[in-house]
């Protein structure tokens, strides 16, 4: 029997009835998206309204680009506009406390354009629910109110010792020194302690910093994938890591994600089976502790979270130092600035950093304001649903828009935070607006806003202060016109504006292709 025989292959006919049927099929769903659906009325390009694929061939074949292609559109429709068949985008300063809204009562839903890439769906910030949401984050919430970060006070500073320590030895061998992976270091062994307590190695001793791991988690397009093509995301995180690794290493990233998470539910396992759990040890400690459902507690609920905290929590800092790292080294006369400031807090530049005296410091805190507010650690589109009430938005035309119950909207970091209603010159580096305009910090939108707003806000400020004070009390920028620089200097090497920007949405901040982000000289 030939094979021709034996497969029923379809007629002619019926590959026709098919390819029309298709045909038919995306027409209906082409004419409801564009006329029938709710979102149809809201301007914006044809082809945004039609398919989720122009999103994802701007993030994913452009690279994270969406963003900026949302920042064209804005200008061209104005403040309200569809960015996907699916979701509305919103530049408008004067929407973000309804939209993003504090009250228990309005129940603000995740949308799963993001979700979906994080593949965690025990962690609060993948819960979609809101009431799952704010029970999740009830429990953790104390430990990261500003009392109990700043019990973490002399954590910081030992890691800002280890980070000084490495320096000098840096220092010695001379040559230039990546300091994004010396942050990325940095950031990950604060948060590795408070959330489990400081037995693991410590990355700032590693002799590289760890550079394989976070070059392979360094911000890259494919963190798109799993908002585009869920299930090759997800059989992608599945996959063996060797294997992964081996066929596209660049892409091994999921992989690797899902190793390190055997790691943290390894550790958890170890703290679920302590004989003893001493009490505030650790965020885990005191979670396992508490007494929320067995459900809550199980491992691979608390897996999620524990990988979502460590992602969250080192990244995000660590590009945030290094652009204020650069903008000081690169204006001597701020620098200067800061430093006289310092000088009155610590006139020993050898003591370390006391927290509660770091709040006072109004050039400080300017700084990092301006820092954030330009170059947010979290880049993406941070949608929101409410799925109880329609959202009514006041065009500054005059026009209102009603956006029904249940849709997505959203606002980015990088769009919203440089609205030039607010912000003069908003592409400019100046941290003296917020001296100027304190109202300003009601407007910053860097850690998002409402009951989904980061939750590492306090410990994330308490980091960026004391490494800053502890860095720049002890270093000065390197002047090469001086013979004697008396003392320890800084100088950038290589390193451009162009290199600490924003390129690109990769959730945290991508640098352009050939950029190798913040490197300096150090010297003794
Ligand atoms: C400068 C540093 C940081 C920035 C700019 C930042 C930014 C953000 C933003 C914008 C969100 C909201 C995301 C969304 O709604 O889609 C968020 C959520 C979150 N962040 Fe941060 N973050 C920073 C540092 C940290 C740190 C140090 C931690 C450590 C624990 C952390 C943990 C989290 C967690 C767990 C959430 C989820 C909160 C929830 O869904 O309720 N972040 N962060």
């Amino acid at each position: 029997m030939t094979l021709t025989n034996s497969f029923p292959w379809p007629t002619a006919f019926q590959l026709q009835l098919v390819l029309a049927s298709l045909l038919i099929y995306v027409s209906v769903v082409a004419v409801y998206r564009l006329y029938f659906h709710p979102l149809a009325k809201f301007p914006g390009p044809k082809l945004a309204a039609l398919t989720t694929w122009y999103n994802g061939y701007h993030d994913l074949v452009r690279g994270g680009q969406y963003v900026w292609v949302i920042e064209e559109m804005h200008k061209k429709y104005g403040p309200i506009v569809r960015t996907r068949p699916d979701t509305l985008h919103v530049n408008d300063p004067s929407f973000i406390d309804k939209l993003y809204s504090q009250s228990p009562k309005q129940r603000r839903e995740r949308y799963r354009t993001i979700i979906q890439t994080l593949q965690a769906p025990g962690s609060i910030l993948a819960s979609v629910d809101h009431d799952l949401h704010r029970r999740r984050r009830a429990v953790l919430n104390p430990y990261f109110s500003q009392q109990n970060v700043r019990r973490l006070e002399p954590v910081i500073n030992e890691t800002l010792a280890s980070l000084l320590h490495r320096m000098d030895g840096w220092a010695r061998e001379g040559a230039p020194v990546s300091m994004n992976r010396a942050f990325r270091a940095a950031t990950s062994d604060i948060i590795q302690a408070y959330a489990f307590g400081g037995a693991g190695r410590k990355y700032l001793d590693m002799e590289d910093c760890n550079a394989g791991f976070f070059d392979v988690l360094t911000p890259q397009r494919v963190c798109h994938l799993g908002t585009h093509v869920y299930w090759l995301a997800k059989f992608m995180a599945n996959l063996n890591p060797a294997i992964m690794t081996y066929l596209l290493p660049r892409i091994g990233i999921f992989a690797t994600f899902m190793q390190g998470g055997q790691d943290l539910f390894d550790q958890i396992e170890e703290i679920r089976n302590a004989k003893d759990l001493p009490e505030g040890r650790t965020i885990f400690h005191e979670i396992m502790r508490s007494d929320i459902p067995e459900s809550e507690k199980e491992t691979k609920r608390l897996g999620d979270e524990a990988m979502i905290i460590m992602i969250a929590g080192s990244e995000t800092t660590a590009s945030t130092l290094a652009a204020i790292m650069y903008h000081l080294l690169a204006d001597k006369q701020m620098l200067a600035r800061l430093k006289d400031e310092l000088e009155s807090v610590m006139p020993d530049p050898n003591e370390l950093p006391v927290a509660s005296r770091l709040d006072n410091l109004p050039f400080l805190n300017s700084l990092i304001q301006e820092t954030i507010r330009l170059y947010p650690g979290a880049t993406h589109r941070q949608d929101r649903v409410a799925p109880d009430e329609d959202l009514v938005y006041e065009h500054p035309d005059g026009r209102t828009f009603v956006i029904p119950a249940g849709s997505a909207v959203g606002m980015t970091a990088p769009i919203i935070n440089r609205h030039p209603d607010l912000y003069e010159r908003p592409d400019d580096f100046l941290p003296d607006r917020y001296l100027e305009n304190p109202k300003l910090l009601r407007y910053q939108f860097a850690f998002s806003k409402g009951a989904r707003q980061c939750i590492g806000m306090n410990l994330a400020y308490q980091e960026l202060q004391t490494l800053i004070v502890g860095l720049f009390r002890r270093y000065d920028v390197y002047d090469a016109a001086k013979k004697e620089q008396g003392g320890p200097t800084l100088e950038l090497f290589q390193t451009g504006r162009e290199d600490i920007a924003m390129h690109a949405d990769y959730i945290t901040p991508g640098q352009w292709e050939g950029s190798q982000g913040l490197r300096v000289r150090i010297r003794q």
